[in-house]
C-alpha cells in the first residue's frame, strides 16, 4: 500500500470506531498509542483527515462513503489541496486554488452549505450562511496580553518566526497549533482566551470595592479578565467541581492574583451555605454550563453526536442556576449571563425567562459572532435587577 492509502485507511478506521464519548483529540491520542509505528508526521496527517471528515457535519451525510467524505473535506478545508488528494482525486486537486465558494459550487453546493445540524434552532442574530461556512476553517488561537507586555510578546514572536496578527491593543491571533508557552515562558504576561471571550469583558465595568461573584468560574478565565480591569474588586469564585477550582487556584497564582474567596457549590439548589446565603452582590457573572455549540469549529465532531434534546436539557439547567444566583444579587445590581452557545433556547429564551420570572431587565449585549474572526461564537447579556 502507498503512504496515502495507509493514511486514508487509518482515518476510516478511526471514524468508524469513534463513538463521540471522548473528545476526538483524546480518542486520537489513544488510537496512536495503540499504533506506535506511526510517526509524528503520519499522526498529524491522519488526524487532519479525520477532522476534515467531521468538518462536513451534515453535508452529504447519507449519500457519500466515508472515504469520499474525507476527500471532499480535504478539498474544501485545505487551501492548497494535498498530495493525498492528488493521489485519490486529481480532478479535485486540479481545482484546489479556487476560493471556498468556488470549490463549493464545483462540488454542487450553491446555497447555504448544510453543515450545521440544527440551523433552525440558531439565535436569530446568527448569519446562517457565514456560520455554516465557518466550519471549513479551523479557528485561530488567541491570547490576551497583560501588564502592557504586548510589544515584548510581539518581539518574541518575531524572533521565533511565528506568524501572528495583532487584532487589538491586548489581543493577538496565532495559528491554532502554536505552542505559545515555549515562546513566552512567563505565564503572567498573557492568558489564552478566545477573542469573543475577551469581548465579553466590555460588559464588565467594575469599580474598586464592589462585590463580584463569578458563579460558574471553572478555571477562572472571566475572573482574571475582571481583575485585570479592576484589581480592587472583592471577588468570590465558585463552581460545582472541586478539581476545576484547584486549577483556578494554580492559574490565579500564575496570574499573580491573591485576593479572592472560593467555594465549591452546586447551584441547581438554592444557596444555603451559611457564609453566603445572607450576602448580596453588586454584580454576578454567570458563564453557564451550555452545549458549547459556539465552539464546535474547534471540535467539529460534536456536530455528529449532539442531539437536539440536549438543547432543552441545557436550557432547564441554565434557568435553574440563573434563578438561584439572582437571589443573591442586590437590587440595581447586574447579572452578566454568558454562554458559548449559538442556540436561541440557551440564549435569548433564558434572558426572556429571567425577565419574566426574576424581575431582571436586559440592558445591553447579545450574540458575539465569532465566525467573522476565526473565533468562537458567544452570547453575553447584562441584565439589571429591578
Ligand atoms: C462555561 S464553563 C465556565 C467557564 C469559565 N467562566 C471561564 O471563563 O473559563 C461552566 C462551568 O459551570 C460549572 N457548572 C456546571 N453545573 C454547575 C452547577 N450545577 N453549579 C455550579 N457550577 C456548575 C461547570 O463545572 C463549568 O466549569
Amino acid at each position: 500500500m502507498t503512504r496515502w492509502e495507509n493514511y486514508i485507511t487509518a482515518a476510516e478506521k478511526i471514524i468508524v470506531s469513534y463513538d463521540g464519548k471522548l473528545p476526538l483529540h483524546h480518542f486520537l491520542k489513544g488510537f496512536f498509542k495503540q499504533h506506535p509505528y506511526m510517526g509524528s508526521r503520519d499522526r498529524r496527517q491522519v488526524s487532519q483527515l479525520v477532522y476534515h471528515y467531521y468538518r462536513l457535519g451534515q453535508l452529504w451525510q447519507q449519500e457519500k462513503s466515508v472515504q469520499e467524505r474525507i476527500l471532499l473535506g480535504t478539498f474544501l478545508c485545505e487551501k492548497q489541496g494535498s498530495d493525498l488528494l492528488q493521489f485519490f482525486r486529481p480532478d479535485l486537486q486540479e481545482q484546489s486554488a479556487l476560493s471556498l465558494d468556488e470549490k463549493l459550487a464545483f462540488v454542487g453546493v450553491t446555497d447555504v452549505p448544510a453543515i450545521f445540524p440544527f440551523t433552525a434552532a440558531l439565535s436569530p442574530a446568527i448569519d446562517r450562511k457565514a456560520f455554516n461556512r465557518s466550519f471549513f476553517i479551523q479557528p485561530d488561537l488567541f491570547i490576551r496580553t497583560r501588564h502592557n507586555k504586548q510589544s515584548a510578546i510581539v518581539s518574541l514572536l518575531d524572533k521565533a518566526g511565528i506568524a501572528y496578527e495583532v487584532i487589538g491593543a491586548d489581543t493577538i491571533a496565532l495559528p491554532n497549533s502554536t505552542k505559545i508557552d515555549t515562546v513566552i515562558t512567563d505565564k503572567s504576561w498573557y492568558e489564552i482566551q478566545d477573542v469573543s471571550s475577551q469581548q465579553v469583558g466590555t460588559l464588565f465595568t467594575p469599580a474598586a470595592g464592589e462585590q463580584w461573584w463569578d458563579s460558574c468560574a471553572a478555571s477562572g478565565g472571566k475572573s482574571i479578565l475582571l481583575v485585570d480591569k479592576q484589581p480592587g474588586v472583592k471577588l468570590l469564585v465558585s463552581d460545582v467541581r472541586n478539581t476545576i477550582i484547584q486549577n483556578l487556584h494554580q492559574r490565579f497564582k500564575e496570574a499573580g492574583i491573591r485576593q479572592y474567596e472560593s467555594i465549591v457549590m452546586d447551584l441547581t439548589a438554592p444557596v444555603m451555605s451559611s457564609t453566603l446565603k445572607d450576602r448580596r452582590f453588586d454584580h454576578i457573572i454567570l458563564d453557564a454550563p451550555c452545549s458549547g455549540s459556539g465552539t464546535w469549529g474547534r471540535t467539529p465532531e460534536s456536530m455528529s453526536f449532539f442531539t437536539e434534546k440536549q438543547i432543552t436539557e441545557y436550557q432547564q439547567l441554565q434557568q435553574k442556576i440563573a434563578a438561584n444566583v439572582v437571589q443573591l444579587l442586590k437590587p440595581g445590581g447586574s447579572l452578566i449571563y454568558i454562554t458559548c452557545s449559538v442556540f436561541a433556547k440557551e440564549n435569548e429564551e433564558v434572558v426572556a425567562f429571567l425577565e419574566t420570572e426574576s424581575g431582571l431587565q436586559q440592558q445591553e449585549g447579545g450574540v458575539i459572532a465569532g465566525y467573522e474572526k476565526r473565533a468562537d461564537c458567544m452570547f453575553a447579556v447584562k441584565l439589571i435587577k429591578q
